[in-house]
């Protein structure tokens, strides 16, 4: 049995070797030193070490160092514009109308985790789309997605230990590999996690990357009926691997994007996988039986992006609990973390002063 699948009270403790604890940090450490995360104040145990929206905030910026104007976290993005047609088929499991055969208007943001703007892209960064749906009553889904089959933290307090394993030390410029070892040593679920994801490998680029939802849901249906879901986002452009070496220039994930829609529409169809009774909906480490009954709601079309700018998708949240009627949270402890610290984040950000994005859409040509 997949490791990711055992159930927890079954699941094999693997031991950390020195290592596997470098290649934890090698692997782990786009994602570590950005899509961290830990939390503790949503069941009213705040104490004085207790880890807040504005503590995790913090170490984020402990970690990338302070970007006025930028998200504490996938600092480097476009904003982006298309629609949603939905097939009609959600429309079994959930009364939300996004679920509705129909088009709707998506604004778009693809990015690369990481706290700093400037990073210069690297195909083993996690890359991230976040997407928000006008309704056509006029209410708004958001969600943030990600191109990895799992997540590498059950918990917010798993989140935030690993990013202070995952520090860098000033001493060596590097993370501190011992440090790493005993975390995992803690942390099984990571371990397992982790191999699922190298298991994974980055594709060429964002146009043929998949976006993972990860963390599960609730939909009610017009009967009443309440199942768990997890939505993925699957690319119709051929996936390619990338080229070695890896292509030169600093934005070269984003400019290859950029050539691509200007090519023509860029498309994933939504996949909705239906948990069954059992299935854990609070664990984000561990994927669903393959068996599981997949729906597929629609199409997302990209047709074009910007640069960052006013009014794009520079300034929203791509907050995961902002839910149409008939999809509501699950018991994901992430969940509610997430949504606190990307209004955290949100809330720095807005009021400080702006600078223009590095990644520059209209410089980019298509050469091809
Ligand atoms: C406790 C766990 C997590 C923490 C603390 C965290 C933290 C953050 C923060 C601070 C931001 C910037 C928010 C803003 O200023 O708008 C962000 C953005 C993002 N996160 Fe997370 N994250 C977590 C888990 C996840 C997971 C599980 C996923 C994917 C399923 C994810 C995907 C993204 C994406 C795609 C963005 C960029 C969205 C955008 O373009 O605005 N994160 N995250």
């Amino acid at each position: 049995m997949d490791d990711a699948t055992t159930p927890p009270d079954q699941a094999p403790r693997p031991a950390v070797s020195r290592r596997s604890a470098l290649l934890g940090l090698a692997a782990v450490g786009a994602i570590a030193a950005v899509d961290v995360g830990g939390f503790l104040c949503a069941a009213g145990t705040l104490d004085a070490d207790a880890l807040t929206p504005a503590r995790l905030t913090d170490r984020f910026e402990e970690v990338a160092g302070h970007h006025d104007g930028f998200r504490r976290n996938h600092a480097k993005g476009v904003s982006a514009t298309g629609y949603f047609t939905a097939t009609g088929a959600g429309s079994g499991v959930s009364t939300a109308s996004v679920f509705r055969a129909g088009r709707m208007p998506v604004t778009g943001r693809f990015s690369l985790s990481g706290g700093n703007p400037s990073t210069p892209d690297a195909d083993a960064t996690v890359r991230g789309l976040g997407l928000a749906f006008d309704l056509p009553d006029g209410e708004q889904w958001r969600t943030a997605m990600i191109n990895t089959p799992v997540f590498p933290d059950r918990t917010p307090d798993g989140f935030y230990e690993r990013l202070l394993a995952s520090k860098t030390d000033p001493a060596t410029g590097k993370p501190d590999p011992d440090r790493m070892a005993a975390f995992l040593s803690r942390h099984p679920e990571t371990v397992a996690a982790m191999n699922l994801i190298r298991q994974h490998p980055p594709t060429s680029g964002f146009d043929n990357s998949t976006f993972y939802g990860l963390n599960a849901f609730h939909c009610t249906n017009d009967t009443g009926v309440t199942v768990a879901v997890r939505w993925t986002l699957v690319p119709a452009q051929p996936v390619r691997s990338p080229g070695l070496p890896p292509l030169p220039g600093r934005d070269h994930l984003f400019d290859a994007l950029t050539a691509a829609v200007s090519r023509g529409p860029l498309r994933w169809r939504m996949l909705l996988t239906v948990g069954q009774p059992g299935d854990r909906t609070d664990d984000a480490t561990r994927p669903w039986p393959p068996t599981r009954q997949v729906l597929d709601v629609g199409t997302v079309t990209i047709e074009a992006v910007r640069t960052e700018a006013p009014h794009n998708a520079r300034d929203l949240n791509f907050d995961p609990l902002i839910l149409p009627t008939g999809i509501a949270p699950s018991d994901d402890p992430l969940l509610s973390a997430r949504s606190a610290v990307y209004t955290e984040s949100f809330t720095r950000r807005s009021g400080e002063p702006k600078t223009p994005a590095l990644v520059d859409v209209d410089g980019v040509r298509d050469d091809r």
